[in-house]
């Protein structure tokens, strides 16, 4: 079936957020664009509501997704769009990740209303709710005090209006979306801060039964090839270590000139215990470069800061 000929409104699945919302309307214009009707539906799901604690604390798996899963399931909507960071390691039996969109920048940045903030200069305050960002912030910086900074991207500038923190910390990607890029007041390098596997990348999701000419004419529009070699490659770093959010493990796959270049380790929550490992190869060795990065981690010391993880959350 061409685009053309697909007859009912594609029904987009999506949580409410504004850069959830953002993303879905990305999704709409597209399809759009190739000649297909669209409908945005939106839904709630438990990481919306539940604001009052730190996401490793939430536990549940895939607290971003799980009610738009349902509603793949039950056939209400079509495709799911999910920040590609927030959707699960492996994801349920009789679902597919369809496509991962054209990527934005991968790096993080300070967000502040100091515009010449920098970190490092002085006691500073930083508002972040990502093991990752901590336990980074901790080694690069480790004068700085860091304070649980939940919510969207709205909720966390107000709690810094506020003057809860000096600055939080961000993903460059829905900053920009957001159009808050005049309060970026430092860019990080990738070199110290590695992102989180799937940053900066939107993923569509459909249950496994979704008319497979649908599937093709919604994959041919919204997949990015280039974005989604890298996804593969990052997301089997992320299986292997065995992620989840709450694990402060940081992934990055670029390609160049057919290669693909895969950046990857763990960090320990104090900061101290830092492995970042690295890997080369083609995209068709996307999947199998991220399990064995992985398992490269684990042997040279990723086995043990997990361990000691584990241990102190128990
Ligand atoms: N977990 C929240 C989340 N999921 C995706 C993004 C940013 C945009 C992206 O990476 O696609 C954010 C906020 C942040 O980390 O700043």
């Amino acid at each position: 079936m061409e685009a053309d000929k697909i007859t009912s409104p594609i029904r987009i699945g999506t949580r409410g957020s504004r850069l959830a919302l953002w993303q879905a309307h990305h999704v709409a214009d597209k399809l759009h664009e190739a000649g297909m009707e669209v409908e945005i539906i939106t839904i709630t799901t438990k990481g919306d509501l539940v604001l009052d604690k730190s996401l490793d604390k939430i536990g549940a798996k895939g607290v971003f997704t799980e009610e738009l899963e349902e509603s793949l399931r039950n056939g209400s909507i079509d495709i799911a769009v999910h920040s590609a960071k927030d959707v699960q390691s492996t994801i349920p039996d009789d679902l597919e990740l369809l496509a991962f969109m054209e990527r934005e920048k991968v790096h993080d940045v300070v967000i502040s209303f100091n515009p010449t903030f920098k970190l490092g200069e002085g006691p500073q305050i930083i508002g972040t709710s990502s093991t990752r960002r901590r336990s980074l912030l901790k080694r690069f910086y480790p004068d700085i005090i860091t304070s649980e900074c939940r919510g969207n991207l709205q909720t966390r500038i107000q709690k810094l209006k506020d003057g809860q923190y000096d600055a939080i910390l961000l993903a460059y990607a829905g900053v920009a979306r957001m159009q808050y890029d005049h309060m970026i007041a430092q860019h990080l390098s990738l070199e110290e801060f590695i992102p989180a596997a799937g940053q900066g990348s939107v993923a569509i999701e459909c249950a496994k039964t979704l008319a497979f000419d649908k599937k093709n004419a919604l994959r041919e529009v919204l997949n990015h090839n280039e974005t989604y070699f890298c996804l593969v490659a990052e997301r089997a770093y992320l299986r292997t270590m065995e992620g989840g959010c709450s694990i402060p493990s940081f992934a990055l796959a670029t390609l160049e000139d057919n290669k693909l270049n895969l950046r990857a380790g763990i960090i320990s929550l104090d900061g101290r215990d830092l492995i970042v490992e690295e890997l080369t190869g083609t995209t068709a060795e996307a999947e199998a470069m991220g399990e064995q990065l992985a398992n490269v981690v684990l042997s040279r010391g990723g086995d043990r800061i997990l361990k000691q993880i584990r241990e102190e959350k128990a």
